[in-house]
């Protein structure tokens, strides 16, 4: 995608996925992609927090029920912040929040929903190797029924309790489809997909590229293929309606 390109979304649109996902190949260009794999790994030790099968970096500040304290965005960020604004999902919103999320081969993202801390659009570019999103119908859309849980508090995201009914229904029988994430891509997913639909990353090494991938017309896989992973930053890329206005001044 050349700079100046204006992209016209309609074209991206993945029919066979619930409303509304949009996959775009080749958001940013290659020379982009390792500026931003470089600044990642550029970023001072203390920024990573480790978690029990990946590692992040959260920039912008920390979503918080009761407000974020915002932290001013990196020029290296705040580049696609703006990029990403200019698609118009966001309204007349420019996101201020990233997670940045590094996956090794046999990592992955249990199924969860980002829940009510960001404005329900999300957007994920995607570094270095593939990936395989997939999703998963809701047992319920009921907040009530939702709860947060340890491993993604800091992020806000929100995992499903298991009791629901008599039986559970298991992950298997709740899939409808996927997305393929090429490196340099970007995924953006709103409206019922965002709401009412979960989404995770498989923890394994090889991808088994099928029909169930939504968007494979946008992508150079072919069904049939077997795709190793490799380490793979994602930039989650949102928009946190609640800042907090501190008084507290630094310096002068
Ligand atoms: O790595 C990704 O593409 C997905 C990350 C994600 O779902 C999240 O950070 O909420
Ligand atoms: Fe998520």
């Amino acid at each position: 995608m050349a700079a100046d390109d204006v992209i016209d979304l309609n074209t991206f649109i993945l029919e066979k996925l619930p409303p509304t996902i949009y996959y775009i190949p080749e958001f940013i260009t290659e020379e982009e992609e390792k500026a931003l794999w470089k600044s990642v790994y550029d970023a001072p030790k203390p920024k990573w927090t480790r978690l029990l099968n990946r590692r992040l970096q959260n920039w912008g500040g920390l979503p918080h029920p009761k407000g974020m304290i915002a932290e001013k965005m990196p020029q290296w960020l705040g580049t696609y912040c703006d990029k990403i604004a200019l698609l118009g999902v966001f309204q007349d919103k420019t996101p201020n929040h990233v997670l940045v999320n590094e996956y090794l081969p046999g990592q992955g993202i249990m199924p969860h929903t980002d829940g009510p801390l960001y404005y329900p659009v999300v957007s994920n570019i995607t570094l270095g190797s593939h990936s395989v999103l997939d999703f998963y119908h809701s047992i319920s859309s009921d907040a009530d029924n939702i709860s947060s849980t340890g491993d993604t508090m800091a992020e806000g995201h929100q995992v499903e309790k298991k009791e629901d009914g008599n039986r559970e229904i298991s992950l298997e029988e709740r899939y409808i489809g996927s997305v393929l994430l090429e490196p340099r891509s970007l995924v953006l997913t709103m409206n019922d997909m965002y709401e009412n639909y979960l989404h995770g990353i498989a923890d394994v090494k090889k991808d088994q590229i099928n029909e169930k991938m939504a968007n494979l017309h946008l992508t150079s896989a072919v069904q049939g293929e077997e795709k190793d992973r490799n380490t793979r930053i994602s930039l989650t890329i949102r928009f946190v309606p609640k800042v907090l206005k501190t008084k507290i001044k630094l310096g002068r």
